[in-house]
């Protein structure tokens, strides 16, 4: 394997409007460290790709985002939203997942009605009247570019649906929540290539309206989709750029050679 010096990164000051952005993030598996000193500014309404190897702590880092390593590991240091360091023990973590909403890599609707997939947290939420719940439905599922396909058959379990309208499913029940900031684990990997293509349309197309930060193994997938792109290695972001430049004029010799398929 080769071996690059983990303490040199390149990492592009961002000079748009903030959605996120973290400062010192370190995160521990017990005495293993996964994640060392990222300071990442993540920019608005654009999508950002997380890319790397195997082990290389991009769901790790993509967790901390919005508190789901809290039962797991150990995160140090601030993740700023709007003002708020949402790493802070005082933050509401249930507050911070209504804004910042989390999609996983395999589709995991409810064993429930399509309706109801959207619908249960809004009402958890206090949203009860009937007509801004369909209104909520109908929006997010036109949103994740599923509506056309399922407006006759809401009341159907969301179990009958293929893969990529499953997952299309689970981006309409984070969007319904009106999150500002969607973060996507790997979302179309285990999904069949027009599926994946059907996806990858719709967050170009969410990207108008949401941040997204978005883990991907597909090199391709980043280069399509991505705005921004950071390529970690080891636990350590080794460069952060525009994915234009990052393909193209990489900055990092582990940088160009993990895009151009020289690495490890
Ligand atoms: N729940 C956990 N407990 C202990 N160690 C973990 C846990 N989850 C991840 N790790 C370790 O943290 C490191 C980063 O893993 P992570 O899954 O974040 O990488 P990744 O880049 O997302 O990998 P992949 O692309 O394979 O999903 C690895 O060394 C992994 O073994």
């Amino acid at each position: 394997m080769n071996e690059y010096n983990l303490n040199e990164s390149y990492i592009t000051d961002i000079k748009e409007k903030l959605a996120l952005s973290t400062q010192d993030v370190q995160v521990y598996y017990g005495k293993n460290q996964a994640i060392f000193d990222a300071n990442l500014n993540f920019p608005r309404y654009k999508i950002t790709a997380l890319i790397g190897a195997s082990g290389s702590g991009k769901s790790t880092f993509l967790r901390c985002l919005n508190r789901m390593n809290d039962k797991v590991a150990t995160v140090d240091g601030e993740i700023s939203y709007r003002g708020v360091n949402i790493n802070s023990p005082a933050t509401n973590v249930y507050e911070v997942r209504k804004h910042i909403g989390m999609v996983f890599q395999r589709p995991n609707p409810f064993a429930k009605s399509i309706r109801e997939n959207i619908t249960f947290a809004l009402k958890n939420a206090g949203i009860k009247k009937k007509s801004d719940l369909e209104e909520r439905l109908e929006q997010s599922l036109k949103g994740a570019a599923l509506w056309d396909e399922v407006k006759d058959d809401l009341d159907k379990s969301a179990l009958a649906l293929s893969g990529g309208q499953q997952q299309r499913l689970c981006i309409a029940r984070s969007i319904a929540m009106h999150p500002d900031i969607l973060l996507l684990d790997e979302p179309a990997s285990a999904l069949d290539p027009i599926s994946t293509s059907k996806i990858e349309e719709t967050l170009k197309n969410l990207s108008q309206d949401y941040s997204i930060i978005i883990v991907t193994h597909n090199l391709q997938q980043a280069s399509r989709i991505s705005d921004y792109t950071a390529f970690l290695h080891l636990g350590h972001v080794i460069e952060y750029n525009s994915t234009v430049n990052i393909f193209t004029n990489p900055q990092m010799k582990a940088t160009e050679d993990y895009v151009s398929g020289n690495f490890g």
